[in-house]
């Protein structure tokens, strides 16, 4: 075995042969971290993800160094991300790099620093007049670039050198992003082996101190925290130094007095940076309703199939996904959680911590490097056997997967869009069920229609349940007609009186309520009274958003910002004002209207803060928020005993939307708001606001009717060809120049029709914001059946023509990225 396929962090979508140093035989792996060079002078580091035989065509460089006592990646990894970038058109080293937190990541950043053991006196080699150069400058600097060695030595080609110092160890390689990972320290104290001897040294301890009062009161403080006389083993683990000088009376240098003395010894552990939760039991019985839908899980896990559970909001699904998790801890088997959200996280992590204590591990991106790298490495080393996250979770080195449960499956933030890989989570969880032969359970009370078809068609297997834990009745729906409410004068600005009544009220019970809105900021943009100017973001085809915490104008697609204007830059006037309304803006409104409410906001710009989302559902959760207005975020799975009243102010923002998914979508979220309502003894309410009460969604949504819902989006699709009898692949083409974008469309798009038929490329089109961060977009849509199509030969064909493009001298600066199964 004398070659390495190595991944390389560069945008080419392959694997590179390199040749494997005779030290390294039989220790490298697949895996592995190793350092390459590629091209003339860049060192990368790269991974390895096959060991093989076979000589290649082109003449190989040899591996320069491992980085990793172990492999970082399982094999079964490897397969995952090697499928995830071909089945979405990704790059491998794209994949790799929204697989791995960056504290593992590959860079191109490699150093040198003189090897540990080398010494200047005493070693026995020679060395030519450029390495002594290198090594007498690492003797004052502690480690040296490639770009500065090559400055340092006037030439381009230090390789050789550079080798010929490692082979003489002087000096080493290291990663510069290696040591990213720094595990933390904590120090301790304990009593010396010396005063093990309770009976007799001890006692004597305290006879000397006698004198020394302040000094006795540390090692009687010591002894309170840590009561050897119970159990001498406790000294083992002593306690941390900090929390002994926390105390009261304690100094600091009668401590270390008593360490000189050699009283105490001081001690370094490792601690975890991620927070532990302490294990508390909490029973529960799963109602008769949930054994059934239990027992049909267990049924269709026999057939080793996909199980879809479909539960009405409130019906405990989450109860019975700890049951089944139990089962496989039980088993001694790994299990992955994910959700859609971080919001719902928090809460969820709430309940299962009590349950599963420090088995459980929570992987979210609000989550620093290190924390990450170290939840890596925990579930490598299987300390973890539950891991909660979100999508990226998939992701991680499960050696011993046995059961994923993907819960709110229907979402659509489990799809990435940028940066690629565009994949989607709930899907890709079920092929790494597949090559972990692992069960896996889709759960949500409105599945998408992809989902539901499978199950109709037998792929999937159903388990069901139709009412709501302990007879919880599903909330009453009320539409206000605002256009009615204008007339008679029945509003407030945005909102009417009736729904502000209902408000009222619900406060007078004590009772809480949940205000969606889906535009965040204050208010969606300024416009002038009178030419109508809009302003506009320089660089994206959107409008900017009004802030008003940071008085500002920002661009949410390219993060813009700019100041209000006083005047309108259009024609002078200074009638300029604020339209619609978001987020920020209800927040500040309802204050106003409620003075002796106590509310909150929960959207993306209130929860930027690593652990904000999770004080902000736990102040609800008691009781400290009376009104929560938030974006989707609210919508999700999140369970409070307390809320009776879910408002919704702009339904109609939700029911127009040109997408083949509209209606879908808007059943989805109103149900899925209706459902955060009265899911204890409350009995709920749900609040609509709208200008159209007699939306087709909205007749489904009084009848709560999924099946028919179903059915007749799958006649539309059926209809025009959409999934889930068709599979989508949106192209993407950017350039900086409008036209060329337009034409290299269009020259795809013929490339295309060609290559499949225009039954299946579609056609090019500017998308509905087609101009972001300065880069012109068009994209050509591709339908492909269902059946009876290699989908992995065809995408590779349709990547080749990529190939005919670029052949073309003025495409040469265009960009090209796919997105397979857009949503
Ligand atoms: N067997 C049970 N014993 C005690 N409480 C239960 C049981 N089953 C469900 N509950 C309670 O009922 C409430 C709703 O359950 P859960 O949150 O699991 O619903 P869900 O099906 O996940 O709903 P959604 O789809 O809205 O997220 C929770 O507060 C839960 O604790
Ligand atoms: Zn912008």
């Amino acid at each position: 075995m004398r070659f390495a396929d190595l991944i390389l962090p560069v945008p080419i979508p392959r694997t590179f042969t390199y040749e494997i140093p005779f030290e390294l035989e039989g220790r490298l792996m697949p895996g592995h971290r190793v350092i390459v060079e590629f091209g003339k002078s860049k060192i990368l580091t790269a991974i390895v993800s096959d060991i093989h035989n076979s000589i290649p065509k082109y003449e190989t460089k040899t591996i320069l160094d491992i980085l990793d006592e172990k492999p970082i990646i399982t094999p079964l990894q490897l397969k995952f991300f090697f499928w995830v970038a071909d089945y979405y058109m990704s790059n491998i080293g794209d994949v790799l790099n929204a697989a791995i937190p960056s504290g593992l990541k590959l860079s191109s950043e490699s150093k040198i620093q003189l090897h540990q053991n080398f010494d200047f006196e005493s070693n026995t080699f020679t060395f030519t007049e450029r390495e002594t150069l290198i090594l007498n400058q690492l003797k004052t600097k502690e480690d040296l670039s490639y770009n500065e060695i090559q400055k340092l030595l006037g030439i381009k080609a230090i390789h050789k050198i550079i080798k010929s110092l490692i082979n003489k160890e002087a000096v080493q390689i290291f990663e510069s992003l290696k040591d990213k990972y720094k595990p933390k320290f904590e120090k301790r104290i304990r009593l010396t082996s010396h005063y093990m001897d309770v009976e007799t040294n001890l006692e004597e301890l305290f006879d000397q101190l006698e004198k020394t009062p302040k000094q006795l009161q540390v090692v009687l403080s010591y002894l309170q925290k840590v009561p050897i006389f119970k159990d001498s083993d406790l000294n083992n683990e002593g306690v941390p130094r900090k929390e002994i000088l926390n105390l009261k009376d304690i100094s600091t240098s009668s401590l270390n007095t008593l360490i000189k003395k050699k009283v105490f010894e001081q001690f370094e552990v490792q601690v975890d940076r991620v927070r532990k939760y302490i294990k508390k039991t909490k029973d529960f019985q799963l109602s008769p309703a949930q054994e059934i839908a239990k027992e049909q899980i267990l049924n269709v896990f026999s057939q080793n199939k996909t199980c879809l559970l479909h539960g009405v909001t409130g019906s405990g699904k989450t109860e019975i996904y700890i049951n089944l998790i139990q089962e496989a801890i039980q088993n001694e088997s790994q299990t992955l959680l994910i959700l859609p959200e971080i919001a719902l996280t928090a809460q969820i992590v709430n309940r299962l911590k009590d349950i599963f204590g420090e088995k459980l591990g929570v992987y979210h991106s609000k989550y620093n490097d290190h924390e990450r790298v170290e939840i890596w490495r925990k579930v490598l080393e299987e300390e973890y056997s539950v891991i909660i996250g979100v999508r990226s979770a998939i992701f991680l080195p499960f050696t011993n997967l046995n059961l994923i449960i993907v819960d709110e499956c229907h979402d659509s933030s489990y799809k990435q869009f940028d940066p690629p890989p565009r994949y989607n989570g709930a899907d890709s969880a079920i092929v790494l069920a597949k090559l972990h032969h692992s069960k896996i359970l889709l759960g949500s009370a409105t599945p998408s229609v992809e989902q539901y078809y499978n199950v109709q068609i037998g792929n999937y297997g159903l388990a069901t349940l139709q009412e709501r834990y302990s007879d919880g009745k599903l909330p009453e729906m009320t539409f206000i007609n605002m256009k009615d409410c204008r007339n008679k004068k029945k509003v407030t600005g945005e909102y009417s009186n009736e729904l502000i009544g209902a408000l009222k009220l619900n406060l007078q019970n004590n009772q809480q309520s949940l205000l969606f809105q889906n535009k965040r900021g204050y208010s969606p943009y300024l416009a002038c009274d009178e030419c109508n100017y809009i302003p506009m973001c320089n660089s994206c085809d959107v409008n900017l958003v009004y802030y008003k915490h940071s008085n500002s104008l920002k661009c949410n697609y390219c993060g813009y910002m700019e100041n209000i204007p006083h005047t309108c830059p259009n024609c002078g006037s200074n009638r300029i004002k604020l339209v619609g309304y978001g987020t920020e803006k209800i927040e500040e409104d309802l204050k106003l209207m409620l003075p002796e409410a106590r509310i909150e906001r929960l959207d993306q710009d209130s929860t930027k803060n690593k652990y904000n989302h999770e004080k902000i559902i736990q102040s609800f959760e008691n009781g400290n928020i009376d009104i929560l207005i938030g974006t989707q975020m609210i919508s999700k799975g999140l369970d409070f005993d307390n809320v009776s009243l879910v408002g919704v102010l702009d339904a109609d923002r939700i029911l127009y939307n040109p997408d083949f998914r509209a209606n879908e979508r808007a059943f989805q979220l109103f149900t899925q708001l209706r459902g955060r309502a009265g899911r204890k003894s409350v009995h709920g309410q749900f609040y609509i606001q709208c200008f159209n009460e007699n939306h087709h969604v909205f007749d489904l949504l009084k009848s709560d009717d999924y099946m028919s819902m179903y059915y007749n989006e799958l006649k539309e699709r059926q209809k025009f060809d959409y999934p889930p009898f068709y599979r989508l692949v949106k192209v993407m083409v950017k350039d900086r120049d409008k036209n060329i974008s337009r034409s290299a469309s269009i020259f795809l798009y013929n490339e295309l029709r060609n290559l499949l038929g225009s039954k299946r490329a579609i056609g090019y089109f500017e998308p509905l914001i087609s101009r972001v961060r300065n880069m012109y977009i068009h994209e050509i849509t591709i339908k492909l059946e269902r059946n009876g199509l290699n989908m992995s030969s065809i995408k590779n064909k349709i990547k080749s023509t990529e190939g005919n493009l670029y052949k073309q001298r003025e495409f040469s600066r265009v960009r090209i990225s796919y997105d397979v199964d857009p949503i």
